[in-house]
C-alpha cells in the first residue's frame, strides 16, 4: 500500500487500546486460571464443569469461523460484487437443524471429546488418521489466511510492513494460544466478539456520518449496481446464486458446525443435548447479525469511494485493504478509533487461532508420532515428555501458518481463498462423518478411499489450473485527484477497460463470458460448489469401493452399535440387532476414551467398555 496513505494514522491512543484489548484477553485466561477449581480437574479445565451458559457458548461458537476474515472479506465482497453474498447466511441456517438433530446427537451420545475418535470407534484407525491429516490441512491453510488478514489491516493504518506485521500477529497468537480453560476461552470469545461488532459498526457509524445518513448509503449502492439479491441463475459457473449460496453455504455449515472438532468440543461443554442445540440456533442469528453488518459496512465503504476507487488509483495493492483504508482516511484525527478498529481485527482471529494451533499439536502427537514411536521403539513416549512435544509442535505449527500467511497475499481475496479451503477438504471431511452416521452399510475400505478420491477430485477443481478472474462490478476514478491516477488513455487494467471520455476516468468490468471457453469447464464453476463436489464424490466412491470390497472379500458388516448413528437412522440398525423373538441383545463396544485440554490437546487416553441395552435405545 502507499505509505502516504497509511502512515500516521495509528497514534499513542491507538496503540494503548490495542494493548488493552491484548491485556484484558490475557488476564481473563489468568483470572481464571487461578480461580475456581484453578482448572486442575479435566471436568473444569475441558468441559468447563459443564456449567456454561448457553448464550456465551453460542457465541464462542459463532466466534470460532467468524475471523477477520469474515471482517475485511465481506465487507470487500460487497463493495467489489454487490451484496448477492449475504444469501449465504440463509444457508448456514437452513443447515441448522441438520447439525443440531443428525449429527450432534451421535457426539452427545458418545460424549467423545474428540470428533475423530467417532472415526475411529465406526471405521478403524485407518480413517481416524486421514481424516485428521485432512483436518491438519485444512486448519494450517486456514491459519496462514487468518493471520494474514489482521496484518493487512495494521499494514494498512499503521504503516508497518507485512512481513513485521504477520510476525507480530503470529507471535501473539501462539503466545495466547497458551492461556485458560475452556471457560476462559469462552468468556474471552465473547469479550472478542463484542469487538469485532464494534469494529464494524464504527465503520457504518462513521460512514453514515460523513455521507449524510444510511439511506444515503443505500441510494449510492443502488446507483452503483451494487444492490442484487435475486440471482437464481441455474448456471453453475456464475460465481453467487441463490443455489449455490444456499447449496453450498449449508453444506460449509455442517463441514464446520457439525462436525469439525473445535466446535463439536464448544458444543459438549453444555450440560445437554437441548442446550447444545438451543447454543447452535443461537449462534446462527448472532453470526448472520454480523455478517448482515460487515456486509453493509461494504457498501458505506462504497459510498466513500464510489467516484475515486482505491484499487484502481493506485492506493491499496490487494482490495481487502478497503476496510483499513476507509478507516484511515476517516477515522485517524479521532484518538483510539484507529485502535478500536485494529483491536476488533486482531479478536477475529485471535479468537480462531488461539483454539486452532493446540490441537493441530494434539493431532499430530496421538495420531501420527506416537503410533510411529511405538512401531519403532516398541514402547510410548514417556509421558513427561509428551507436554514439551505438544509445545514445540504447537510452535511448529505457528510457524508453518505463518509461512502460509506469507503466500496468502497471492490466493486473490481472503474470504474467496479460506472458502475454497473449507470447500475442497470440509466436503469429504463431512462426507466421512455422513457415511458413518448415514450409511449403516459403509465401511472402512469405502470412508478412506471415498475421502481420498473426495480430496482429490476437489483440489484439482479447486486448485489444478486457472481459473477466469470473476467479474466485478464497474467502479470509478472520476474524482481522484490526478497524481493518484497511475494510467494513459485507453489503457487497460487488469479485466477493465479504462476511458478516459470526457476528462473522467470511467472504469467498466469487461465482459468475460467471450473469453471463458478457453477455461476447462470444471475450472470456471464457482468455487461455492466444491464443498458438495467433494462430498458427493466421497459418498459415492465411499458407497461403491465399500460395497464392491465386501462382496469381494465377504466381510462381516461393520458394528451395528446404534449410538454410533443419526437417531432416525438407528431405528434400521436396531432392527438389525433384535432377536426375532422381540427380545433385545446387549451391545457391547470398547471405546478408547481421551481427555482433551480445551484447546484440544490430548491429556490422557484410556479403554473403557460402553454396555447399552439396545431395547432402551
Ligand atoms: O471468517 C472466517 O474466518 C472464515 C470465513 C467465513 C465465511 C462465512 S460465509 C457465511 C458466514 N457469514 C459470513 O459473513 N461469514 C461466514
Amino acid at each position: 500500500m502507499d505509505a502516504e496513505n497509511n502512515n500516521g494514522a495509528f497514534g499513542t491512543w491507538d496503540y494503548v487500546v490495542l494493548s488493552l484489548m491484548l491485556i484484558i484477553s490475557a488476564s481473563i485466561g489468568v483470572y481464571y486460571r487461578f480461580t475456581g477449581g484453578k482448572q486442575k480437574t479435566t471436568q473444569e479445565y475441558l468441559h468447563g464443569d459443564k456449567d456454561l451458559s448457553v448464550i456465551p457458548v453460542a457465541v464462542s461458537l459463532m466466534a470460532s469461523f467468524m475471523s477477520a476474515i469474515t471482517i475485511l472479506g465481506v465487507s470487500t465482497e460487497n463493495y467489489t460484487f454487490g451484496t448477492q453474498f449475504v444469501v449465504i447466511n440463509f444457508g448456514y441456517g437452513i443447515a441448522t437443524p441438520f447439525a443440531a438433530y443428525c449429527f450432534l446427537p451421535v457426539f452427545f451420545k458418545m460424549q467423545a471429546t474428540s470428533a475423530y475418535q467417532y472415526l475411529e470407534i465406526r471405521f478403524g484407525a485407518t480413517t481416524r488418521l486421514c481424516t485428521s491429516l485432512a483436518f491438519s490441512l485444512q486448519m494450517v491453510l486456514y491459519m496462514g489466511i487468518v493471520l494474514y488478514a489482521p496484518a493487512i489491516a495494521l499494514e494498512a493504518v499503521t504503516g508497518i510492513s507485512k512481513t513485521v506485521a504477520i510476525l507480530s500477529v503470529g507471535i501473539v497468537c501462539t503466545f495466547y494460544s497458551t492461556i485458560g480453560g475452556m471457560k476462559a476461552v469462552v468468556v474471552t470469545d465473547v469479550f472478542q466478539s463484542l469487538l469485532m461488532f464494534a469494529a464494524v459498526f464504527l465503520v457504518i457509524i462513521k460512514g453514515a456520518i460523513d455521507v449524510g445518513g444510511l439511506g444515503e448509503i443505500w441510494r449510492i449502492a443502488k446507483e452503483g449496481g451494487r444492490l442484487e439479491f435475486d440471482n437464481t441463475s441455474p448456471d453453475p459457473t456464475v460465481r453467487h446464486t441463490w443455489w449455490s449460496l444456499i447449496l453450498g453455504g449449508g453444506f460449509t455449515y455442517c463441514s464446520l458446525y457439525a462436525v469439525n472438532q473445535t466446535q463439536v468440543q464448544r458444543l459438549l461443554t453444555l450440560r445437554d443435548l437441548r442446550r447444545s442445540q438451543i447454543a447452535l440456533w443461537l449462534s446462527w442469528p448472532v453470526l448472520t447479525l454480523l455478517s448482515l453488518s460487515t456486509s453493509f459496512a461494504g457498501l458505506a465503504i462504497y459510498s466513500k469511494y464510489y467516484n475515486c476507487d482505491p484499487l484502481t488509483s493506485g492506493r491499496i495493492s490487494s482490495s481487502d485493504q478497503l476496510m483499513p483504508l476507509f478507516v484511515g482516511d476517516t477515522m485517524r484525527e479521532f484518538p483510539g478509533l484507529c485502535g478500536l478498529f485494529v483491536a476488533g481485527i486482531f479478536s477475529g482471529s485471535l479468537s480462531t487461532v488461539s483454539s486452532a494451533l493446540n490441537s493441530l499439536a494434539a493431532v499430530t502427537l496421538e495420531d501420527y508420532l506416537k503410533p510411529v514411536y511405538l512401531k519403532i521403539y516398541k514402547k510410548s513416549i514417556p509421558e513427561n515428555r509428551t507436554g514439551f512435544i505438544s509445545k514445540l509442535l504447537a510452535l511448529l505449527y505457528g510457524l508453518v501458518c505463518l509461512a502460509i500467511a506469507f503466500t496468502s497475499e497471492h490466493l486473490g481475496g481472503i474470504l474467496q481463498a479460506s472458502l475454497t479451503i473449507f470447500g475442497v477438504v470440509g466436503g469429504p471431511l463431512l462426507g466421512v462423518f455422513t457415511l458413518g452416521m448415514f450409511c449403516p452399510c459403509a465401511n472402512e475400505v469405502g470412508a478412506v478411499s471415498g475421502l481420498v478420491g473426495g480430496l482429490i477430485i476437489a483440489f484439482w477443481i479447486g486448485f489444478g489450473g486457472p481459473k477466469p478472474p470473476p467479474l466485478t462490478l464497474p467502479v470509478s476514478i472520476e474524482s481522484c485527484p490526478v497524481e493518484s491516477n497511475t494510467f494513459g488513455s485507453n489503457s487497460t487494467f487488469g479485466d477493465f477497460e479504462i476511458s478516459t471520455e470526457n476528462s473522467t476516468f470511467l472504469i467498466e468490468a469487461s465482459n468475460l463470458s467471450s473469453n471463458d471457453d478457453e477455461y476447462f469447464y470444471l475450472y470456471r464453476l464457482s468455487y461455492m460448489w466444491y464443498v458438495l463436489i467433494g462430498f458427493f464424490v466421497t459418498i459415492l466412491i465411499g458407497l461403491v469401493v465399500g460395497w464392491t470390497y465386501s462382496m469381494f472379500f465377504k466381510t462381516k458388516p461393520p458394528p451395528s452399535d446404534p449410538n454410533l448413528f443419526a437417531p432416525f437412522v438407528r431405528r434400521f440398525v436396531r432392527r438389525r440387532t433384535s432377536k426375532s423373538d422381540g427380545s433385545s441383545i446387549e451391545v457391547k463396544n470398547y471405546i478408547k476414551v481421551e481427555k482433551l485440554d480445551p484447546r484440544g490437546a490430548i491429556v490422557s487416553t484410556s479403554t473403557e467398555s460402553l454396555k447399552q441395552d439396545v431395547s432402551l435405545l
